[in-house]
């Protein structure tokens, strides 16, 4: 009792809020299906009584040869009927659809544009991803169905009524054994929803699990490693396992839900023969006439159907508002953390951002049980330093850029931009004032002129200013030798597409970091992909162009850093050494033994050569 309670409840919350969310979106057409529905469902009920009377007329016929014209009146009647539920059925089926292309669009817009915002910290749990597949698989179709249901419920509790409020009048009895048929299908078929949404939930991993070895097996970036490793077998078998698991877990449910279902199948036949039978008793008791008998055996027929409707779209409705509810904490989730809204700063971005970067006593840590990432880390920039930050893999480079940039804000310490630390600051604040290569940047396959100009979209349409990115980056060359020039579309995946090497594609995202005018520069790896004679152009113009501009570079060639004003060595999360190259090399700590090292092998490479 208590749980079914509790799930009417659930329902009703979660339709209230669901119905916030959308009812501006559907509102004409929620009504305009309301009022299909009103309509539809009486038909029945009158059907009901006219089958009666026409079952009676034609009886009188058969019996005292009577005029037929009530008979034929009562068939046209009927007639007129059918006509207009299949009207109703299209009306309602066009209504149907627009309302799913709304809501899909609607839905679709809302999940994308929470998911580009959600802070990036969220994207390194697997729990993310896993509400991140449910909210995004068929969310649309539940959302319709969330609408629809009630409706449709609405709908059958209306024609159930009247159809029992009809045949009461002909025999009570007959209502009370139909209305005891009712509850039954209705609780199994609300156990089987919640055992449905569960195994969902459950096995959202091994799903996610199952698509990671078909795209690694499918997929074209793997498909070179793939088959020079040999790892078919390995791969397909690892697929295997995983998809027997999750197909065994299916089974198992479906076996289950089966059992449950075929219990229902002869519970129902057996209460329907039961009712029937009790019909006939009533019948061969009382007088009722034909007509009646065929009434009461039609209003059952359809009572049937329409309990097997109503424990359908209740329980799918149960069923929904667990998804639903997922959807609306997602769409509400990031509300709670969305740093933009909790800041509230009033100091101006020039002040922020150009006033340098002071950084005091950072520890950060991705698993709150794990190590530490960043351990005690302190340093200051001033407005317009270059900054190299080096060390071994793993050190923490890339996590500390992340935390300044303010991607992640769960540490503890301090970034101060200015006189104000980070968490206080919108990160759109920030981002208006950075430009970065990332060491795994984007390769957007769209057009070139897209892939410079999203540097900083509002001007994709100055050519000079992509031409001049283009230059800058490097990538001018080369795409001048594409016969469309700045309108090639890139990449493999769509017809017409030209595909890069490594380090053009790399060139295009330096470019794109040229696009945008910003006090701040942020490459991580800038040249890891690029020639020798690309790499020691990009940092002679990166030096000429970010005059004036605080640079913060990641980078293992020692040799990009000599003219760094600072230089942060790192190791296991700390900063062992800082200084400029001069001081690290008179020091003769681990920096120098790292720049020692690297020349020495330049050398040595030198006389083998
Ligand atoms: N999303 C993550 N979740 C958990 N641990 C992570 C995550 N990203 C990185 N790490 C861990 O944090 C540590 C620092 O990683 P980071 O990428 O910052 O190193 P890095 O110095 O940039 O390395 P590299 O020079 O190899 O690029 C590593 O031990 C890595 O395993």
């Amino acid at each position: 009792m208590i749980s079914s309670f509790s799930k009417t409840i659930l329902i009703l919350k979660t339709s209230i809020r669901f119905i916030a969310y959308y009812w501006s979106v559907v509102r004409v057409e929620i009504i305009f299906s309301i009022c299909l529905k009103i309509i539809h469902a009486l038909i029945p009920s009158i059907q009901l009584i006219i089958t009666k009377k026409m079952v009676d007329s034609i009886s009188e016929i058969f019996q005292h040869r009577e005029n037929l014209d009530y008979a034929m009146q009562y068939l046209a009647i009927q007639t007129l009927l059918l006509i207009i539920g299949h009207v109703l059925i299209s009306l309602e089926r066009i209504n149907n659809i627009k309302m799913q292309n709304k809501i899909t669009f609607v839905t679709e817009e809302r999940i994308i544009t929470k998911t580009s915002s959600i802070p990036i910290m969220h994207y390194e749990k697997s729990d993310f991803y896993d509400q991140l597949l449910r909210v995004s698989s068929g969310q649309s179709q539940r959302v319709v169905e969330m609408f629809n249901g009630p409706l449709i419920v609405l709908q059958n509790i209306l024609t159930l009524s009247t159809l029992i409020g009809i045949i009461s009048t002909i025999h009570w009895l007959t209502s009370i054994s139909i209305i005891l048929f009712a509850f039954l299908p209705l609780v199994i078929n609300i156990k089987i929803s919640k055992l449905n949404h569960n195994l969902n939930r459950e096995t959202t991993q091994l799903s996610r699990l199952i698509n990671y070895f078909l795209n690694l097996l499918k997929g074209r970036e793997s498909a070179k490693e793939i088959r020079v490793f040999q790892l078919q077998d390995y791969l397909i078998n690892r697929w295997k396992i995983v998809y027997q698991k999750y197909t065994n877990r299916k089974f198992s449910f479906d076996i289950y839900n089966s059992y449950f279902r075929t219990g229902l199948e002869v519970l129902t036949a057996v209460l329907i023969a039961l009712n029937l039978g009790f019909i006939i008793w009533i019948g061969a008791k009382s007088n009722l006439t034909i007509g009646d008998y065929t009434a009461i055996s039609q209003a059952f027929i359809s009572i049937q159907g329409i309990l097997v409707t109503l424990s359908y779209s209740i329980s799918s409705l149960y069923a929904n508002s667990l998804s639903i509810q997922e959807l609306i904490q997602f769409l509400e989730f990031s509300d709670e953390l969305a740093v933009d809204n909790n800041t509230n700063i009033k100091t101006d971005e020039n002040d922020l951002i150009g006033n340098g970067i002071f950084v005091d006593n950072l520890n950060f840590y991705y698993d709150k049980n794990g190590p530490p990432i960043l351990d005690h880390i302190s340093f200051r920039i001033h407005p317009g330093e270059k900054v190299a930050i080096v060390g071994d893999n793993g050190a923490g480079k890339s996590t500390l850029v992340k935390c300044l940039l303010g991607f992640y804000r769960t540490y503890n310490g301090n970034i101060y931009y200015g006189e104000t630390e980070l968490r206080n600051i919108p990160s759109s604040k920030i981002f208006n004032h950075v430009s970065t290569v990332f060491q795994d940047f984007c390769k957007y396959e769209l057009t070139v002129n897209e892939n410079i100009a999203f540097g900083d979209v509002r001007h994709i349409d100055d050519k000079n200013k992509i031409i001049d990115a283009s230059i800058k980056g490097d990538s001018f060359s080369f795409i001048n030798q594409f016969p469309i020039k700045y309108d090639t579309q890139l990449g493999r995946s769509f017809n017409g597409g030209t595909e890069l090497s490594g380090g053009q594609w790399q060139k295009m995202a330096i470019s794109r970091a040229f696009f945008r005018s910003s006090k701040i520069i942020i490459l991580d790896e800038p040249a890891a992909s690029l020639d020798p004679f690309a790499e020691a152009s990009l940092y002679k113009k990166f030096t000429e162009l970010s005059n004036g501009k605080t640079t913060i570079i990641i980078s293992h060639r020692l040799s990009s850093c000599i003219n760094a004003d600072l230089i942060l060595v790192m190791k296991q999360g700390k900063i062992v050494e800082q200084g400029s190259h001069k001081e690290l090399l008179s020091l003769d700590g681990y920096y120098a033994k790292m720049f020692n090292l690297q020349a020495k092998n330049y050398h040595s490479a030198d006389t083998v050569c």
